[in-house]
């Protein structure tokens, strides 16, 4: 068990993906983790999984984590700075203007709220599709505010650092304009784009390869959560909207008459800008379709890289590609290890075998995340 940088009691409130998913983390480092849940079979469920114990007289948390639907979110962060008065609390919610502003307009003792953001998840919620690693390697935001502190700051820093994950800085409102177009956006072009697969023969996705798989995983989403989270990140989400509307009419306007002339030259650049687009997204450039790739976490210790290397050998599996990403401030990296895709399971099993820790995303081998 490796120690946590987290000090004291932490509490959960809500236990599905997320909640469920940062408790079975914390539990893995020794931390004493509360959960609660409205439900008492979802709570009990989360308690059996080992995500953390029950309520009890005389808990004192730390830190509270909200971990529930957008459109509770304020109303139990508020209940919670009022029940923890010694405790900062935070949450995992997708927006995050909308809260910070609702729980300023209550009077709520914002001094000791800072909001925060997991860019890790799954198209299924709940408990059950709860894993400890679905924060490996990935940003956690942190948005503080004008009443957030340097030693909040670095508890929120020290909880993402705990679970495998970057820390990240930004305002709530820059925050939100970011994941309109890395997160909401591609939620409703995915889901766009599934809905295209109905009405018609089954006979027709039934023939989908690997692209169509690769962009609608997420439209598999819960249209409660979504329509909480498109709603409260509307104005941001419909910028970008309309920017890729005027793309697809271009694309539109020049496939309908593809030899005309500038034709081919608008397709081949909306091609190549896709292209351009693709290699900006951290660990995507370089990556060759030929491969898998395993992220596999690595202490920042003298020759742990080299026992990778070197197990990966012993396993008689050759390694195509290496690349190393460090976490800023944490005493661990990620190496990005390619491997020919029919090694791969095999690999990350006998990694996990021997102990290493495998971030499981969205490109990595056995992923559904
Ligand atoms: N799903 C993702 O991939 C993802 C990723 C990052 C952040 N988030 C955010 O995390 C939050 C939780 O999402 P999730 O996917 O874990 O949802 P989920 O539906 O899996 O879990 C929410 C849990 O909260 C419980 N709950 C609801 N109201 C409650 C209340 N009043 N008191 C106590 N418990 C209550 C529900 O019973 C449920 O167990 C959301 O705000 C979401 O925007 C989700
Ligand atoms: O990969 C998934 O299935 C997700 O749900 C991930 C994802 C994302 O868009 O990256 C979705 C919404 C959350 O707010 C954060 C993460």
């Amino acid at each position: 068990m490796n120690a946590a940088r987290l000090a004291g009691q932490v509490r959960i409130v809500g236990t599905g993906l997320l909640g469920t998913s940062i408790g079975l983390a914390l539990r893995h480092l020794g931390v004493d983790v509360i959960l609660a849940n409205r439900s008492p079979a979802a709570l009990r469920l989360a308690i059996d999984y080992g995500a953390g114990r029950e309520a009890a007289p005389g808990d004192d948390p730390a830190l509270v984590i909200v971990a529930v639907a957008p459109d509770s979110t304020a109303d139990l962060v508020a209940a919670e700075l009022d029940a923890h008065p010694g405790a900062l609390v935070t949450d995992v919610a997708s927006i995050k203007g909308s809260i910070l502003a609702d729980l300023t307009a209550r009077g709520a003792d914002v001094a000791r709220y800072l909001g925060s953001h997991p860019m890790a998840g799954r198209e299924r919620g709940g408990a059950m599709a709860a894993r400890a690693d679905i924060f490996l390697g990935r940003p956690w935001v942190i948005t503080p505010h004008a009443l957030t502190t340097p030693a909040q700051e670095r508890l929120i820093e020290a909880l993402a650092l705990d679970l495998g994950s970057t820390p990240i800085r930004l305002s709530p409102d820059e925050h939100d304009r970011a994941v309109a177009l890395v997160s909401h956006v591609p939620q409703i072009v995915a889901s766009l784009l599934a809905a295209r697969l109905l009405g018609g023969s089954a006979a027709v996705p039934a023939l989908a390869g690997q692209g169509l798989r690769d962009t609608t995983r997420i439209a598999g989403s819960d249209p409660e959560l979504w329509m909480q989270i498109l709603g409260a990140n509307a104005a941001p989400v419909t910028e970008v909207l309309r920017a890729f509307r005027d793309d697809l009419d271009g694309v539109v306007a020049a496939l309908e008459d593809p030899a005309a002339p500038g034709a081919p030259t608008r397709l081949a650049a909306m091609l190549t800008r896709g292209n351009q687009g693709v290699a900006r997204i951290p660990g995507k450039h370089g990556s060759d379709a030929r491969y898998e790739t395993l992220v596999v976490q690595v202490a920042d210790a003298p020759g742990e890289l080299a026992r990778l290397l070197t197990e990966i050998g012993e396993e008689g599996v050759n390694m195509e590609d290496l690349r190393l990403e460090h976490s800023p401030g944490a005493q661990i990296g990620f190496a990005e290890i390619a491997v020919v895709p029919e090694a791969a399971g095999r690999l990350a099993e006998a990694l996990e075998a021997r102990g290493w820790e495998l971030a499981r995303g969205g490109q990595t081998q056995g992923s559904t995340s």
